[in-house]
């Protein structure tokens, strides 16, 4: 396979590590303490490929790594995968019977906003501290156990840093998944190399022309006649003033050799850029 090493927001035991587990059972796998370094690493040939958050069911977009992948490092999207998520508190072991005395609760930002209903109800006014992973706030609370502290993880991090879950399933809707993009820097075809994909996918960043009436309004037509299935439209600040947006469109196909060619051409010619993120299978796990 021409990708063998595979880097991931780490240490051991994060969701992340999971997805690459999960979709690369027989490669090597590297972790890096946040998103970007993971990008970087794909960039700098340290790794073949990254797998890193893009969406949450309950939490929308990490907008971390659409921003970091648009603004420094432009790698392809080669592939998608999607897993539940289960969150769930656990302590160390020494704290198990007073867990409800806890001083404090550590994780990823988006894992306690998954979770922000329970922590209302149940610690309304507890010392919230982010992490740079579940897995890494499992870590601390492990090396930690006179400070009473609680980490919000998924299973292998409790076994993997020896913590009891003393509350589990604590996110908010059941129906909690996160989707993870695997990065490299060519367009290469991962179906050749991992079968069973559920479906295909298209993604496109669209720059609109400025101060065009109804400029959205033609974009999106321009898919809808063709019959493009669109799952997702995002937009995000270009940061270069106020009311200057990108968009990150989803198209639930292959690039072919018509339709989106020539979606695409009619786009170009309305005065907007575009450029293909990547055209990939996805999985779910
Ligand atoms: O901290 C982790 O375990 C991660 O892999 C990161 C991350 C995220 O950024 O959304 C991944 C999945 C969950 O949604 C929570 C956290």
């Amino acid at each position: 396979m021409s990708i063998s090493t595979i880097g991931f927001l780490g240490p051991n035991a994060t969701f992340s590590a999971q997805a690459v587990s999960g979709l690369f059972p027989n490669n090597e796998s590297k972790p890096y303490r946040t998103i970007p370094a993971c990008i970087d690493a794909v960039v700098n040939g340290e790794v073949d490929a990254a797998v890193v958050p893009i969406e949450n069911t309950i939490e929308g977009s990490v907008n971390l790594t659409i921003d970091y992948l648009i603004h420094e490092q432009p790698l392809k999207i080669i592939g998608e995968v999607i897993i539940p998520i289960k969150q769930h508190l656990m302590v160390h072991p020494t704290n198990e019977q007073n867990w409800e005395k806890i001083n404090g609760v550590y994780s990823h930002s988006h894992a306690i906003a998954q979770c922000h209903k329970f922590l209302h109800s149940q610690f309304p006014s507890i010392q919230l501290e982010y992490t740079s992973s579940t897995g890494a706030a499992a870590k601390h609370v492990s090396q930690h156990p006179e400070l009473m502290l609680a980490a919000i993880a998924n299973e292998l991090a409790a076994e993997e840093y020896g913590l009891t879950i003393v509350k589990p399933n604590i996110h908010d809707f059941d129906n909690n998944h996160t989707r993870f993009v695997v990065l490299h820097k060519n367009m290469i075809d991962l179906d050749v190399y991992i079968k069973n994909n559920n479906g295909n996918k298209t993604t496109l960043m669209i720059t609109l022309p400025s101060d065009q009436a109804g400029a959205l309004h033609q974009v999106l037509s321009a898919f809808a006649w063709r019959k493009l299935n669109l799952s997702k439209i995002e937009s995000r600040p270009m940061k270069t003033g106020l009311g200057n947006y990108f968009f990150i469109i989803d198209i639930e196909q292959r690039l072919d050799d018509i339709l989106i060619p020539s979606a695409i051409a009619e786009l170009e010619a309305l005065g907007c850029g575009v450029k293909v993120l990547g055209s990939f299978p996805y999985y779910l796990l």
